[in-house]
């Protein structure tokens, strides 16, 4: 028992119950629970708007699916379900509510923080940018010298560069073309010297995306572009107001920066920085896609928000894989989770998904501080297929780890596609199909044998199978499909983080390496107080110095 009453997961009967049954489904082999069950591949799918969830390529029967309910039902995950969407502070050491759910709400919904509906400013927000964007897109936001903004380039880092970045790729088919965008995210010089060599500066416009407006990175870059431009176009602060645009919640210091207030776009504390870009921080998206697109996709957040808050257990598809998660991580020692999707607009994606998880999930003690002694959030990798194929999927299919994985597929290519490469899709639809049903089935050594290999050949040709994948199928990578994609694995994320009993919402691990980044500067530029770092350190500083001349 903690503090709360709250029984350790690991001491629960559930869980108990759960590693017994591990140890009885044993070696037992995809193969012969499709054997057993013709229907197995027609059943174990779910409908979620406009989302095929096939999930019967797991290792799990259903008493596993009961038993893994069960343990959801006695972790309190759907009254924590509710909490978050009724606009408690569930982040509890940020004393934060958890609202990305209301930046999707549909207008005349009412969520209360404090006492205070904030879905009208939600509202007002979306109007403001839908103006602007509107603005821009049609030529008659105007920079300095009067020539209309042709580039937009975003500067921000983590869920303020992700997001867009990600959304800007998968939607690539719908934006416009005769504008430009760019991503800058790396207080590395040159990711900002990449990104606005070729621009005119007299037609670019800056969005500077920061939830905080003091994170060093985009403070850095944001500054150092407001210097590029007023160098370039010969102009003073005046010039700043048509070019730069700030993202973010605190209005303060982004007036300090330089930028109208005016020209703010604003979002709440109860935003997660890696639950945001369908927020103002979305402002670039919705520029290149246009408001209208931008609302398609909000839409198809809320269906699966409202999947997620109303469906039973049974069909919940984001309660379905956080639990597939949960079981592959405590009972398949599994370190990992792959996410392969085939289409390369979303060739983001997995990068987009590792902040999301990675950063909500990666913890080790729970919500009373304990350390906890069971897997947390696994490492989430991939890329698009079917490049992995032909690189790393060799591991995944003959190696000796677990790696669950998730392939994502779309029936219908985009639509202005050339007509020439329309027939390209069936042959990477046919991979997307032969991958799972490789890894779910593999080759016996008999039927290696069949084929007339050599005797000492037969283990290297034969596939284990057994690994287990999530196939994920849509009809078109619409906008709406993308929010529908995105609230899903948000709430898987929210589901493990319930089971595991941690607090999915803040993210001390990052604070460290910030502060100690903060001490190790002057010392690289002044050379002082270098005594105080350890021999490692002060080693690697020391060689450093020398080897820019200092
Ligand atoms: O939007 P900002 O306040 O600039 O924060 C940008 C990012 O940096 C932080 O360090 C956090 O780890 C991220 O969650 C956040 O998205």
């Amino acid at each position: 028992m903690n503090s709360e009453g709250r029984t350790r997961l690991n001491r629960l009967p559930e869980w108990a119950a759960l590693g017994k049954h591990r140890e009885q489904l044993g070696e037992t082999h995809l193969r012969e629970l499709f054997a057993a069950d013709p229907e197995r591949g027609t059943r174990h799918t779910l409908r979620v708007g406009d989302l095929y969830l096939d999930y019967s390529k797991h290792l799990v029967t259903d008493e596993t699916l009961t038993l893994l309910r069960e343990l959801a039902a006695v972790t309190g995950v759907a009254e924590l379900r509710d909490a978050m969407f009724r606009g408690e502070k569930i982040n509890t050491t940020e004393d934060r509510a958890v609202l990305h759910t209301a930046l999707r709400a549909p207008r005349g919904a009412v969520i209360e923080v404090d006492g205070e509906d904030v879905v009208p400013g939600v509202h007002a927000v979306l109007d403001k940018m839908g103006a602007f964007a509107d603005k821009v897109r049609a030529g008659e936001w105007t920079g300095h010298t009067g020539k209309p903004i042709k580039n937009i380039v975003n500067i921000g880092i983590g869920g303020s560069d992700l997001g867009p970045a990600m959304a800007y790729e998968v939607l690539r088919s719908y934006t416009r073309r005769d504008l430009t965008f760019r991503f800058v995210s790396n207080v590395d010089g040159a990711d900002l010297h990449e990104a606005v060599r070729d621009l005119d500066p007299a037609e670019t416009l800056f969005i500077v995306a920061s939830k905080t407006f003091t994170t060093i990175e985009t403070i850095t870059n944001a500054t150092s572009a407001r210097n590029w431009l007023l160098t370039e176009l010969r102009a003073g602060q005046e010039a700043v107001a048509k070019h730069f645009v700030a993202l973010s919640t605190n209005a303060e210091k982004v007036e300090e920066f330089g930028i109208d207030t005016a020209n703010m776009f604003e979002f709440w504390d109860w935003v997660g920085g890696r639950y945001s870009y369908d927020s103002a921080i979305g402002l670039s998206l919705m520029i290149a896609i246009g408001p209208e697109r931008f609302r398609e996709m909000l839409d198809g957040f809320h269906l699966v928000d409202e999947h997620f808050r109303t469906a039973p257990p049974e069909e919940n598809a984001p309660l379905l894989l956080g639990l597939l998660g949960v079981w592959y991580g405590a009972f398949f020692d599994a370190q990992s989770h792959a996410v392969l999707p085939y289409s390369h607009y979303l060739s983001k994606f997995t990068a987009y998904l590792q902040q999301l998880d990675m950063e909500s999930n990666g913890k080790s003690v729970d919500r009373q501080g304990n350390r906890v002694d069971w897997q947390t959030g696994p490492v989430v990798w991939g890329t698009p297929g079917t490049n992995g194929q032909h690189a790393y999927y060799q591991l995944i299919h003959q190696g000796t780890k677990v790696i669950p994985a998730d392939f994502i597929g779309f029936a219908r290519p985009v639509d202005d596609l050339l007509p020439g490469l329309v027939a390209q899709h069936d042959l990477l639809m046919a991979n997307f199909f032969a991958q799972t049903q490789a890894l779910a089935f593999g080759k016996t050594p008999e039927e290696v044998r069949a084929e007339g290999v050599a005797e000492e050949l037969v283990p290297h040709k034969t596939f284990q199978g057994n690994h287990p994948t999530t196939t994920i199928l849509a009809d078109a990578l619409t906008p709406s499909v993308l929010g529908q994609l995105i609230a899903l694995y948000e709430h898987k994320v929210f589901v493990q983080g319930a089971i595991w009993n941690i607090d999915s919402f803040d993210q001390w691990g990052v604070e460290l390496g910030k502060v100690l980044a903060k001490k190790i500067e002057p010392v690289l530029t002044e050379g002082e107080g270098g005594e105080q770092l350890d021999s490692s350190t002060a080693g690697l500083v020391s060689a450093y110095r020398s080897l820019r001349g200092r």
